[in-house]
């Protein structure tokens, strides 16, 4: 991919939606929007994503891949995977929670959402990252989050994470669009290194209601994760996915 160009606005609803509004106005592949803030941060599933003003690193990237849309299913896994690295690089000790959560034991320190859209200039998506960076315990949205500075007890900068990520999502980008290797492996297994969903026994539930359960044995070349029970191997797409609970 091209240079990142990066614009920083101090306050707005959610850098998904300015990024994906720019994606429409016929803005290039690359264009990162940073907030300093966000008052309306969408997550998954319609849901909320909130930080209290100066604690998070909040972005998005509006990428045009030079991939076949087919391929496209790895870009969440990919910044998840690139996520995990930068924040590793700062002493954490991370793990992607498949598809693209990134955790510290059971708790999310950064939440990754991938629109895809079709653009007048051709298909595009929009890669939105938010990281907790200085949150206080108090100040944390729901239970089951934590921030940098809570797990590592010192303070972190924000702009040295905005930085170190977004020059890991390039590099995973450009090795996902190349074809070419990322950490010394194939990006599949770069990825499944960092995954600590493989291996562990897993909970899914599914959007018809159902749940599959079993034992999580590997990220397959398309990006689904494959679940085994009693010897019958299930492949789960991301998009399909309400829940993943790991046992
Ligand atoms: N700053 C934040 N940090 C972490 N989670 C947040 C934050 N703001 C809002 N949330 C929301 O809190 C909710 C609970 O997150 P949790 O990790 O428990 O479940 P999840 O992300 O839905 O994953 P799963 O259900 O697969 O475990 C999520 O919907 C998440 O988007
Ligand atoms: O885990 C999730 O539910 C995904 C959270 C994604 C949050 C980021 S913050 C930057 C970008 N803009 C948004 O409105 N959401 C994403």
């Amino acid at each position: 991919m091209p240079d990142l160009t990066v614009e920083v606005v101090d306050v707005l609803e959610s850098s998904n939606a300015v990024a994906a509004e720019r994606a429409q106005e016929g803005a290039p592949d690359g264009l990162v929007i940073v907030a300093d803030h966000q008052s309306a941060g969408r997550g998954r599933l319609d849901r909320t994503w909130e930080t209290p003003p100066g604690t998070a690193v909040t972005f998005s990237v509006l990428l045009r891949p030079d991939a076949p849309t087919r391929s496209w299913p790895w870009l969440p896994l990919l910044t998840g995977y690139a996520v995990d690295k930068a924040l590793k690089s700062h002493g954490l000790e991370a793990g992607v929670k498949w598809p693209n959560d990134v955790l510290v034991g059971e708790k999310k320190v950064a939440g990754i959402l991938v629109e895809r859209l079709e653009t007048p200039t051709g298909p595009a998506a929009i890669v939105g990252v938010g990281i907790n960076v200085g949150l206080r315990a108090d100040e944390l949205p729901v239970p089951t989050a934590t921030s940098l500075e809570i797990e590592l007890g010192r303070p972190v900068d924000r702009t040295d994470v905005l930085v170190e990520v977004l020059n890991a999502i390039r590099e995973a980008v450009d090795a996902w669009e190349l074809g070419g290797d990322l950490n010394g492996m194939r990006l599949r297994d770069s990825y499944a290194a960092a995954c600590v969903t493989v291996g562990r026994d897993v909970r899914v539930d599914l959007p018809d209601g159902s749940v599959l359960e079993g034992r999580a044995v590997e990220i397959d070349p398309t990006g689904q994760l494959v679940v085994e029970h009693d010897g019958v191997r299930t492949p789960v797409a991301a998009g399909d996915v309400v829940h993943v609970r790991t046992a």
